[in-house]
Formats: C-alpha cells, sequence, structure tokens
C-alpha cells in the first residue's frame, strides 16, 4: 500500500501493523477493546474486551487520559531549530527550540521503539482546511484509536480538488507508549510534542494523550504555513447571522470562543481555528471541542444538543455516583464533577450540529469581537474599538482566569498571549498583525472587546458574568444596535465604555459602577494598566509599529 510505502520512507517504520483509514464505528471499537476507553479509567474491562461491540455506537466514546495530562502541555511543546526557520520562528514566547541533532537521535528511538514492539498503528487521512484551494493533507499516525476517532471528527475528509497532496502533506506521528529521557533526549519532561518544518512532521513521543494535542498541534503548523501565502490563520471561532453577516471571536483558552459561537440563531463556521482570505472565512476543522464542566443545557442548549448524537468523544468526565460506564449514557455522566479535570471535553463532528455553513466558508467579518475572561474585574464587559485599540488588545492578548479549582488561590493570574494564541501563532505576532489591519480596513468591520469574566469585584468578591447578559451584549454589537451610541471613557484603561445597551442594565456597562469599594476599583485598574504596559515593553511590540493604547 502506497502509504505504507510514505512512512518507511518517511521515519524507516517496519514490521508495524498499520490499520489504515477504519471507519468511525471500527475505531470507536478498537477504542474500546485497546485504548483507555469507556468503562474503567484504567483501561477496558475483561467484559469490554470480550465483547466490545456490546456497546455499540450509539453512545459517545468516553475516554480517559493520563491523569497528568488532562490539557496541552505547553512548556513540552517545540519546534525544531532548523536554521532556515531559526528568525521565522517566534521562539522567544511559548513555542521552545528542539536542537536538530537532539530531534534527530529522539525520533530515531522513538521509531526503533515502534519496530522493535511491532506496533499496530491507526492511519487517518484528512485535511486541515475545508477550501481546496489551500487545505494541508494531514495524516495522522497513532497507537491511539481514540486519537485517530478525534481527528476523523474534527477535520475535513475526502475533499476533492486538492493540489500535490502528497508532496504538501504533514504527518503527525503520535506514540503515548514511548517515554522520553530528558537527560539523553534533551526534552523537559518524559513527553514532547515537536513540529519538524523540513520533514513535515509533527511528532508526539510520550504521553501528551489530550486529543487536543492532535488539533492544535497542526493548528501551530497552519499558522506558520497560513501567512506565507497572504492567509490569516487565526485561533477564533467564527458564525454568521440571519442577513448573511459574519463575526469572528478572538481570545484564549476559556474565553467563550465555542460557547458565543454556538448560537441557535445564527450558522457556524468554527469555534476555534479560522483563516481570513480573499475569499472570506474558512474553517480550519470539521468539528467543535467544547468544555463540559458545570454545563448548563438550558444556557448552551446548541452543545448540549450534540452532546445526545452519535460518534462524539467525551473525555475526562466522570460517571455520576452508582453509574457504570459499561451503561453509560451522557445523562449518565457527572458534567459538574471535575475531580479528574476542570478540563473536561467532548469532541462532535459539525454534521451533529444543524445549523452550520456549508463548506466551514462564510463572508468577511463584519464584527471583530475580542474576548478577555477578566479575572480582576475590571475590564468593562464590552467595550467599543477602533482600529488601532484592535491592534493593540491583538497583540497585547489578555485574559486573567483563576487557578483552576485550587483551595485558597484568590489571585486572578494574568496571561498575555500575543493574537490571543500564543503556544500556536508559530511566526512573530507582527506577521498576523499586518494581515489584520490590512483586511480590517479593506471589510470595515466594526470591533469590541468583550469582557466574559468577572464583574462586581475581583474574583472571590465579584461574580462571572451571566451568559445571558454576555449574550445580550454580543448580540447588540451583532446587529449594530451599538454603532454610534454614545460612550463614556474608562480613564485608567482608555476603553470606550455604550452608555446603553439594549436587554442589558446600563448600570453594569461601567464596571467602577459594580464595584462597592471604588477605590479597590481603581487599584486594580491601575495594577491591570501597569501589567498592560510592562507586557508591551517586554514584547518591543512598538518596534513592530504597534500604536501603545493604554
Ligand atoms: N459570560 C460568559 N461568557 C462565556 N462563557 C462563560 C460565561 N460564563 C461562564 N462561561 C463558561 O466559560 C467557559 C468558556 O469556555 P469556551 O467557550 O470553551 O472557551 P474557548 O472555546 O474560548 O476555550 C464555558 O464553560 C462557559 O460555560
Ligand atoms: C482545544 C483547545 O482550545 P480552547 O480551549 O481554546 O477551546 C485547547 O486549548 O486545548
Ligand atoms: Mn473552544
Amino acid at each position: 500500500m502506497r502509504f505504507q510505502a510514505d512512512l518507511e520512507k518517511l521515519f524507516g517504520l517496519k514490521d508495524i501493523s498499520y490499520k489504515y483509514e477504519l471507519s468511525k464505528a471500527e475505531l470507536f471499537h478498537e477504542a474500546i477493546a485497546n485504548d483507555r476507553g469507556r468503562v474503567h479509567r484504567d483501561g477496558p474491562s475483561d467484559e469490554q474486551k470480550a465483547f466490545p461491540t456490546r456497546l455499540g455506537v450509539n453512545g459517545p466514546l468516553v475516554y480517559y487520559t493520563d491523569p497528568d495530562c488532562t490539557g496541552r502541555r505547553t512548556k513540552d511543546t517545540y519546534a525544531v531549530n532548523w536554521p532556515e526557520v531559526a528568525d521565522e520562528i517566534w521562539f522567544k514566547a511559548d513555542l521552545n527550540r528542539y536542537e536538530p541533532a537532539q530531534y534527530e537521535g529522539l525520533l530515531k528511538r522513538v521509531i526503533d521503539h515502534l519496530n522493535a514492539k511491532k506496533a499496530t498503528l491507526y492511519v487517518k487521512d484528512v485535511f486541515m482546511g475545508s477550501d481546496p484551494d489551500f487545505a494541508v493533507p494531514y495524516r495522522f499516525v497513532g497507537e491511539y484509536a481514540t486519537h485517530a476517532m478525534f481527528v476523523h471528527n474534527m477535520f475535513p475528509k475526502n475533499l476533492a480538488g486538492v493540489k500535490d497532496v502528497d508532496a504538501r502533506r504533514w504527518t503527525m506521528l503520535n506514540v503515548p507508549s514511548f517515554v522520553c529521557e530528558p537527560a539523553r533526549d534533551g526534552s523537559r519532561s518524559e513527553a514532547a510534542v515537536i513540529i519538524d518544518t523540513r520533514n513535515k512532521i509533527c511528532l508526539v513521543a510520550g504521553r501528551a494523550d489530550y486529543c487536543g494535542v492532535n488539533k492544535k498541534t497542526i493548528f501551530t503548523v497552519g499558522n506558520y504555513l497560513m501567512p506565507k501565502e497572504g492567509r490569516l490563520s487565526m485561533h477564533c471561532s467564527a458564525n454568521v447571522g440571519k442577513n448573511n453577516d459574519a463575526a469572528i471571536l478572538f481570545g484564549l483558552s476559556g474565553t467563550g470562543k465555542t460557547t458565543l459561537s454556538a448560537d441557535a440563531s445564527r450558522r457556524l463556521i468554527g469555534d476555534d481555528e479560522t483563516i481570513w482570505s480573499d475569499n472570506g472565512l474558512c474553517n480550519l476543522e470539521d468539528g467543535c471541542y467544547a468544555k463540559l464542566i458545570d454545563l448548563d443545557k438550558n444556557a448552551e442548549p446548541v452543545i448540549a444538543d450534540a452532546l445526545s448524537k452519535a460518534g462524539t468523544i467525551i473525555e475526562n468526565v466522570p460517571p455520576l455516583p452508582g453509574k457504570k460506564m459499561e451503561e453509560c449514557h451522557p445523562d449518565e455522566l457527572d458534567l459538574f464533577d471535575g475531580s479528574i479535570a476542570e478540563n473536561t471535553r467532548f469532541s462532535y463532528p459539525l454534521e451533529a450540529n444543524p445549523n452550520v455553513m456549508p463548506n466551514g466558508q462564510g463572508p468577511h467579518p463584519r464584527t471583530i469581537v475580542l474576548l478577555t475572561a477578566d479575572a480582576f474585574g475590571v475590564l468593562p464587559p464590552i467595550s467599543i474599538l477602533e482600529p488601532k485599540d484592535v491592534m493593540y488588545h491583538f497583540v497585547s492578548g489578555f485574559t486573567a482566569r483563576v487557578a483552576g479549582t485550587e483551595v485558597g488561590v484568590s489571585e486572578p493570574q494574568p496571561t498575555f498571549s500575543a493574537c490571543f494564541g500564543g503556544p500556536f501563532m508559530a511566526q512573530k505576532p507582527n506577521v498576523y498583525a499586518r494581515l489584520l489591519a490590512e483586511k480590517m480596513e479593506k471589510h470595515h468591520a466594526r470591533c469590541i472587546l468583550l469582557n466574559t469574566g468577572w464583574s462586581g469585584g475581583a474574583y472571590g468578591t465579584g461574580k462571572r458574568m451571566k451568559l445571558s447578559v454576555t449574550r445580550a451584549l454580543l448580540n447588540a454589537a451583532l446587529n449594530g444596535e451599538l454603532d454610534g451610541v454614545e460612550t463614556e471613557t474608562q480613564p485608567i484603561l482608555n476603553l470606550k465604555m455604550p452608555k446603553s445597551c439594549p436587554g442589558v442594565d446600563s448600570a453594569i456597562l461601567n464596571p467602577r459602577n459594580t464595584w462597592s469599594d471604588k477605590d479597590a476599583y481603581d487599584a486594580t485598574a491601575t495594577k491591570l494598566r501597569d501589567m498592560f504596559r510592562d507586557n508591551f515593553k517586554k514584547k518591543g511590540f512598538a518596534d513592530y509599529g504597534i500604536e501603545e493604547r493604554i
């Protein structure tokens, strides 16, 4: 078979038992029989091994990651420091450098490990991107059927008209059974996720078995490739209203890209990875990856509906007390149980959502939304931005979160992550900022900053903004109801706040009003302003021609 010869040539893989292009149903059963699948957190039960088909594909596949790997391992994520990309890739931020000789040694050890154990590997051929003009062929090769099924759920398949598939293909090799040895391999821990631009390889060596690694790693590749052809790749969700008015929502993890783009009155383009090209918007994926923790089925009906559909993957959600996974239906999972992870997840193919744009494509955006979840509680719920504010906030990429569920943590943790996607934006921020500026100017989109974080005080005193309020603010902006509205300026943070908004109590629009202790508000806002200023200086954004706005 062709793929086998490809993999022998690319990696030197021999004596491998391949499971090539299995159907989703086959992958489901393989996952149950072989992975840390449904039923037991420690692997399949004897009964499952004996009767894997009993469960049928009608339920979700419930998958448990390694307990240490319930999210992405940013510090263990690298690109190979090949001389030809040493200046191009933005190694200064979240993407770490892997030295070529160490990488070659590690890759060889991974291949020897697979050859020696005569491994079984699942192979899935998909595309990143649903527009054949620029879709990147993505071949997943890995030990877990769950990951192959995840890739099947999440990416476009069978796309006609893609040119030079063999020459342009990227291959991921995902090997959780390998253990990196830092002293020998040059890794930081027992796992490493490495992007090799020269050979078009993504290597996942060791336990980095959170499903999201299989989408965010190839997304990082997309962010490296797309700007070379003048396409802006963005860490944002996108949807389209009844009047063909598209919106994009940028934001770091947990700020609301997935939640807010899932809106029954608008058609979804995608929830996380979007291209803005001369043709308009295009999803890089074909599925969504939603958070499940504390899911309120009334507040998030689109996501809740998808939960009952076949062929989904649920990650790290425990069963309700007294329920066994063997019998589990989504209603018998405890969506409020964060004991395995706060970051519980659910992957569903877009076909499980009746309200999507065909081929993941849509027009140029009318509205650009920058999302932030400010746990300091000082940013206005909504601010109206001018283009230079957008550039400033885009490169700053601010959000502040609470540190999970740890007892005693009361201080919000600020994050400044350029372009709202530091770990994935492989090129320097000015590359994306320049493209965004050009496109905004050409297409005259309106821009807002939406704070989905705290109100009435910082975390500990205040409360998270109600989802219904955030949606009302967002809808008003999308419908043009805030265009030209009277505003006042928050002087410390230099943000323009509307004085009124349909369906929203005006009293909350200026966050200072919602704090009982005004001095505490001013002090916290000043602290945040200083953090913005430090970050701007530290990252050298003035050298990129970005104007400082706070
Ligand atoms: N006002 C709000 N706006 C958006 N999300 C909120 C809000 N309040 C609570 N949430 C919760 O915050 C989380 C946002 O996560 P998600 O939409 O998955 O973010 P992203 O896709 O950007 O990582 C969801 O679990 C959502 O239920
Ligand atoms: C999948 C992810 O994206 P998000 O949290 O932005 O949905 C992730 O960051 O692992
Ligand atoms: Mn998301």
